[in-house]
């Protein structure tokens, strides 16, 4: 019997055939946004992390009538974050603490990240997600469709080798000061071929070779100071050129482009539309942290709500919908330009 911290392998807890088609289409479908091959504005849009799935499920539900609704605008991907990066400490998400206490019941972990990721990759929308820890990786790509490496770890060798690798598009983030210098780099090291250490469906640490990938791209998410501004955005598109890269960005209106404060992501989505509706077709994505109810609630508060992060306070649905009506209305201006 293994005892109960050993963790399921990754073919233990399945790769899901049912959406593989789906997801590879998904992820030509951000390719093709990203290249400029298709004029939709990409959304990545959803809870800062997944702390209690059916409510989730419901969440994602609601945007996928809206994805329908917009889809001639819009491409939108659901936040599916399972892992969470902290700047000191803090709850780490769902997949490695699945009880949300610090137990760190991993094993259970991705078992349950496993079915939840299946249940909302079938409803059939695209998936987003933070690979926090490269192990957990091997647990959860097949299902994803946009990556992130975030601001804290976009400086890391294992993260870059791993977006390297991996089959989907890769938003590499500025770093948490605001530079840009750092997820420039990562972009280019992850474009490169690399031999790293992985872990095989059977469980086995082995030596993954990758290609490197061609989708690897800037995601502008601000500083002490924001940075979705025209300006801002660019500044970000020269650093690119500079480095030889593709003239592409997506901007986070949360985090540091909100000060961390749900209710300014309506007023940078407003100044990211207004850029696009302007006719800047670098300006690719946009990502917006939304879920069901405002706000957030402080894990130690007691009984939680379904309906309410834990982590990042993100807007809520009603406050959510109106922005994808600007972005669309903005992505089909630019469109007809
Ligand atoms: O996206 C969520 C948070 O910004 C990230 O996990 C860091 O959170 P922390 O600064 O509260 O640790
Ligand atoms: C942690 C996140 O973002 P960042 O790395 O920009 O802080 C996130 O998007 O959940």
């Amino acid at each position: 019997m293994p005892d109960q911290d050993t963790l399921p392998t990754p073919a233990e807890v399945g790769a899901d055939r049912s959406v593989a088609e789906a997801v590879a289409r998904h992820r030509g479908t951000v390719a093709d946004v990203l290249g400029g091959r298709d004029p939709r504005l990409l959304v990545v849009v959803g809870p800062c992390s997944v702390h209690d799935p059916a409510a989730t499920l419901d969440y994602a539900g609601l945007l996928k009538d809206a994805a329908d609704r917009f889809a001639d605008d819009l491409v939108v991907v659901m936040r599916a974050y399972l892992e969470k990066p902290r700047t000191v400490a803090g709850w780490t998400g769902l997949l490695p603490d699945p009880t949300l206490d610090g137990k760190g019941d991993i094993a259970t972990g991705v078992r349950q990240g496993r079915s939840f990721l299946a249940e909302a990759a079938a409803t059939g929308l695209p998936l987003a997600y933070e690979f926090v820890d490269p192990m957990l990786a091997h647990y959860v790509a097949d299902v994803v469709t946009w990556g992130a490496v975030g601001a804290r770890t976009v400086a890391s060798q294992p993260h870059r080798h791993l977006a390297s690798w991996l089959p989907m598009p890769i938003g590499m983030k500025n770093c948490v000061s605001g530079r840009l210098d750092t997820a420039v780099d990562a972009i280019r090291a992850a474009g490169l071929p690399h031999a790293f250490p992985g872990v095989a469906a059977d469980g086995r640490l082995t030596t993954l070779r990758s290609t490197g990938n061609a989708d690897a791209h800037l995601v502008l998410r601000g500083g002490p100071t924001p940075n979705y501004g025209a300006a801002h955005v660019a500044d970000a598109l020269a650093t690119l050129a500079g480095a030889g890269l593709p003239p592409r960005v997506v901007v986070d209106a949360s985090h540091g482009n909100s000060g961390k404060d749900h209710r300014r992501q309506p007023g940078v989505v407003a100044d990211l539309a207004a850029q696009v509706e302007d006719g800047n077709r670098a300006l690719v994505g946009v990502m917006v942290e939304s879920y069901l109810a405002d706000g957030r609630q402080d894990l130690a508060a007691g009984r939680l709500r379904p309906d309410l992060s834990v982590t990042d306070a993100c807007l809520g649905w009603d406050n959510t919908l109106p922005l994808l009506r600007t972005l669309a209305a903005a992505a089909r201006t630019r469109a007809r330009r």
